[in-house]
């Protein structure tokens, strides 16, 4: 069996409080975006797992892949797999990619076995591999809290027809190094009614909080949203921890942007 992981990306992203458990508890929207890796599944003799594409670092033991057929292991008589995961969306890059890859691998192999897990369930599966990962289990637009995995699905009238350029410089920021540099503040605006308004609104008042202190650190990174509204955005900003930046724009107004080579780019349409 094939699935297509997606990416998302974060509109807005507010860290509301730091939790007992170490994480924070966080107000944001994601957003799914049509850049995605491919991940089959097969029924084998013994267990593998192959990994093709975009070079992913660390212990392959440890891939989220591989974490989420272990998990679904300890619970169920599973029989060995193949697996091919071939990744395109870039890591470490604050579009849940190795998150969507592990949402990925349960639904499939709870389709594939017919394990009859519910989608609460999923969830809470998921979240043990990641606070992005219970969102991938859904793969619609939803207002999100708690570490992530309070989800409920919102639409977005403002972006329908619009389209968006996905920038990623290749600089690796840590998440926890970002949580760590903010002091979380109660919000002051309602994210579904910011984007409830038209994306013209948008500018001044939906903001990722992690923003701040990941420009002061790498001004390339600031330096690619200034260039995003300077190509006539309707909205810029920052993904997750980053550190991707995307902008968004009318279909007959796509941005010429001066950018280094070795930058990863993506455009599509929302
Ligand atoms: C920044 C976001 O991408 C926004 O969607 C996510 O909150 C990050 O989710 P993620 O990459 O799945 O992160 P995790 O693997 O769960 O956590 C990595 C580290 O980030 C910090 N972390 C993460 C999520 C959260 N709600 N609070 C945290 O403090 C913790 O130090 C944690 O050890
Ligand atoms: N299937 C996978 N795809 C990508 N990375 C993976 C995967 N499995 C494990 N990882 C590890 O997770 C790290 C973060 O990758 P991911 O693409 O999920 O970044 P991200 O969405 O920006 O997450 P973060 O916000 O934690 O940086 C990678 O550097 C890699 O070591």
């Amino acid at each position: 069996m094939i699935s297509f992981p997606i990416c998302k990306i974060n509109l807005g992203l507010h860290i509301v409080g730091k939790r007992n458990d170490g994480y924070h508890n966080l107000e944001t929207i994601f957003y799914p975006i049509a850049l995605n890796d491919v991940l089959e599944i097969i029924q084998a003799d013994t267990f593998s797992f192959k990994a093709t594409g975009i070079p992913v670092d660390g212990d392959p033991a440890k891939n989220l892949c591989v974490r989420a057929y272990d998990l679904l292991k300890q619970k169920f008589d599973l029989p060995p797999v193949y697996m091919h995961l071939h990744k395109a969306i870039p890591l470490g890059a604050g579009l849940g990619g190795g998150s969507s890859d592990g949402a990925a691998t349960l639904l499939l192999l709870n389709q594939k076995f017919q394990l009859k897990l519910s989608p609460g369930e999923l969830i809470d599966l998921a979240l043990q591999l990641g606070s992005d990962c219970p969102f991938f289990i859904i793969n619609k637009p939803c207002i999100a809290s708690g570490r992530g995995e309070i989800l409920q699905p919102i639409d977005v009238p403002a972006l329908k027809g619009l389209k968006i350029i996905i920038v990623n410089p290749g600089i690796h920021v840590n998440t926890g190094w970002a949580f760590s540099q903010i002091t979380p503040t109660a919000i002051s605006h309602s994210l579904s009614d910011i984007i409830a308004q038209p994306i013209t609104t948008w500018k001044n008042v939906l903001k990722n909080d992690f923003e701040e202190a990941v420009f002061a650190a790498h001004p390339a990174i600031k330096n690619i949203k200034d260039q995003l509204y300077a190509q006539g955005a309707l909205y810029a900003s920052m993904s997750g921890s980053g550190a991707s930046l995307f902008g968004i724009f009318n279909k007959n107004n796509i941005a010429e942007l001066r950018l280094p080579e070795n930058y990863f780019v993506h455009q599509s349409d929302l």
